[in-house]
């Protein structure tokens, strides 16, 4: 019971944990999904606002129409609203074709503060670039504080940055509608952005144009991570390591496109490969860990467009809560099975201290103890039933040892089994007793009192007989047969006879005192004792047998029974008798007797007593075992 709810728990622990294994990598896939929808959502209100916002200041006419210096503030004032409704912008600006450049820059990046040198207070710089007449490029750089007030305005100065040679530039020359370019390195704060550009409808080689720092995805995908050590990185079209959520990667990514080396790491490697071979999601193993990687591309947005958002999380760190679970889990098996096992202890103990009690009074049972009812109090019907049984058992073999010598149903009981109608020649002693004129005692008294007086009669005998372990085989009327060395095996089989014999006629002495204080009649009594050769067992028709002997040895203690009459004695026995214990009991010769039915005579002795050195030894034995 034990090892099977050990076995059960242990199938139900570890199919929860199989499920709660494929339940945590779906939720992880899920989660993955989810976070990298979300991740292309913010991509798409990152480009959707900034593509807005782009495609509508190079579609309709407006300052930006002329090259700085001209209409400056209109510039300022649409580009400041523009930043200040889209925080995720580094700068919006717009390049000419003459090489002017307008650019309102966002001080939130610590970057541009530093390659500004932007007062403390400033949040915007506005930077306009302008060929002078011998065609030099001169810088004016003035700082805006969060009212809109210039605070500082820096001496112009010439400088070597050109627009028509940026990345964006061309691109959205070459392009229709708004393109985004990059991500690449930003060519003051060495950041990593991208940009959506297009060039003006009102003069296609005027661009406007927006720089997106990929710092905010970067933080996005860090920020989003679904476990610790989860990473997240975009890969364009040929699987190119664009954004990557470590820090660390990143700034290799930089460098990497300085010197345009793979930047990817051989972990980034290897779930880049994984897409290959499976773009939805799968498991990848990196080193001795096995990562679940999801992906999933980029459609809606214009910002990353063709690129693929790919979410890589450690197993172990997925399966966390299930292995939370699954140790969950197992404690409480273990528990149960602790409380499963010590109940299934005391269950067993129970069943085991019911069996066993059943044992006991099984074996009580077999040895014919009939003193003890088998009571088993328990709370398991079956084993209550068997003990119910086990009574009506006991009832019954109480009743059969009723009628049948005790020792022989002991016997059959033990050997478990009755043997049915078998005999088999024995050495035994017989004995039978009868009552003098039986029949005028029941002439002159009521059935109901003759019987009660014979059933104090038959317990006299039974117990002298029991007490000498010879076995009553049968009562017949006023007489008994009993027998010695069968059932119950007696080397002194034919001593014990005489002193069974010699034991009841001393009680019966009492008795009959009693019966005659009474004014009862006295049931004087005739004792026949023979040994030697009998058949012995279970005799009688197939349905209603009989233990019994057969044979001459039985007649003959019959007939000496009988004999007591013409001899006038009270225990006969015959000369086999004598032989076998006449240095224990003395025996009066009686001289040769011719038995009923029998032509040989019998030498007839009469036992008249125990020897008294042989009462010394009893004395002795009684002495000792008391
Ligand atoms: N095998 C037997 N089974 C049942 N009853 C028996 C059996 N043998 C004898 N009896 C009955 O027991 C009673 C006594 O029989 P029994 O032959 O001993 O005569 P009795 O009156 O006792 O005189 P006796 O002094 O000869 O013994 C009789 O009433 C008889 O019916
Ligand atoms: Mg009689």
């Amino acid at each position: 019971m034990v090892a099977l709810i050990i076995l059960v728990s242990a199938a139900l622990a570890g199919f929860s944990y199989y499920r709660a294994r494929n339940a945590a990598i779906e939720d992880a896939k899920t989660q993955m999904r989810t976070f990298s929808e979300q991740l292309i959502d913010r991509f798409s209100v990152i480009s959707g606002q900034t593509v807005g916002f782009v495609g509508l200041i190079a579609s309709i006419p407006n300052a930006f129409l002329v090259p700085p210096p001209d209409r400056l503030n209109d510039k300022t004032a649409l580009l400041r609203e523009f930043i200040r409704r889209s925080p995720q912008l580094d700068g919006a600006y717009a390049g000419y074709p003459d090489g002017s450049f307008f650019h309102v820059i966002n001080l939130k990046s610590e970057g541009w503060r530093r390659a500004l040198a932007a007062p403390h207070n400033a949040v915007l710089a506005i930077r306009a670039i302008a060929p002078n007449d011998s065609g030099e490029s001169i810088q004016h750089l003035s700082f805006e504080d969060s009212t809109g007030a210039i605070i500082k305005s820096v001496p112009a100065r010439t400088t070597n940055y050109d627009p028509r040679a940026r990345p964006w530039y061309q691109a959205a020359l070459d392009t229709a509608g708004t393109v985004s370019i990059g991500p690449y390195e930003m060519a003051t704060t060495g950041k990593l952005g991208m940009t959506l550009a297009e060039a003006h409808k009102g003069n296609p080689k005027i661009v406007i144009g927006a720089d997106i720092v990929l710092d905010t995805i970067t933080d996005f995908l860090s920020a989003q991570r679904m476990s610790p050590d989860t990473v997240a990185f975009m890969v364009d079209a040929s699987g190119n390591l664009i954004i990557h959520s470590n820090r660390g990667v990143m700034a290799r990514i930089v460098a990497g496109k300085a010197e345009a080396d793979s930047v990817n790491s051989p972990e980034t490697d290897a779930f880049i490969r994984s897409l290959k071979s499976n773009p939805e999601a799968n498991l990848v193993d990196v080193g001795d860990r096995t990562f679940l990687v999801a992906s999933k591309p980029v459609a809606s947005a214009v910002l990353l467009k063709g690129q693929r958002v790919v979410v890589a999380a450690p197993l172990d760190e997925l399966m966390a809560p299930a292995n939370r679970a699954l140790l969950q889990g197992l404690a409480i098996s273990a528990v149960v099975v602790a409380v499963a096992v010590a109940l299934a202890l005391l269950l067993s103990h129970l069943i085991t201290k019911s069996l066993e009690q059943l044992t006991e009074s099984a074996n009580r049972l077999q040895n014919l103890d009939f003193a003890t009812p088998v009571e088993v109090p328990s709370h398991v019907a079956e084993i209550s039933s068997l003990g119910k049984a086990m009574n009506r058992a006991r009832d019954a073999i109480f009743t059969f040892a009723l009628y049948v010598p005790k020792e022989f149903v002991k016997k059959s009981v033990q050997a478990g089994y009755f043997t049915g109608r078998s005999a088999k020649r024995e050495e035994v002693t017989a004995l039978f007793t009868d009552i003098y004129d039986f029949t005028t005692i029941s002439e002159g008294h009521s059935p109901e009192d003759v019987v009660a007086m014979l059933s104090e009669y038959f317990d006299i005998l039974d117990e002298a007989v029991n007490a000498h372990h010879g076995s009553i085989i049968q009562f017949l009327g006023d007489s008994i047969f009993a027998m010695w060395n069968a059932p119950i095996p007696d080397t002194d089989h034919a001593e014990n006879a005489c002193r069974a014999a010699l034991a009841a006629e001393q009680s019966l002495a009492h008795f009959n005192e009693a019966q005659c204080a009474k004014g009862l009649p006295e049931f004087r009594t005739r004792f026949g004792i023979h040994t030697g050769q009998a058949v012995v067992g279970s005799v009688g028709a197939r349905e209603r047998l009989q233990y019994t002997a057969m044979g001459d040895t039985i007649n003959v203690a019959s007939r000496l029974e009988g004999m007591n009459k013409v001899y006038h004695s009270t225990i006969l026995a015959s000369a086999a008798v004598k032989q076998a214990c006449e240095h224990t009991i003395e025996f009066r010769p009686r001289g040769a007797g011719q038995a009923k039915g029998r032509a040989a005579a019998l030498e007839l002795y009469e036992v008249i007593g125990v020897r008294a050195t042989t009462q010394a030894i009893d004395r002795e034995k009684q002495t000792v075992s008391s």
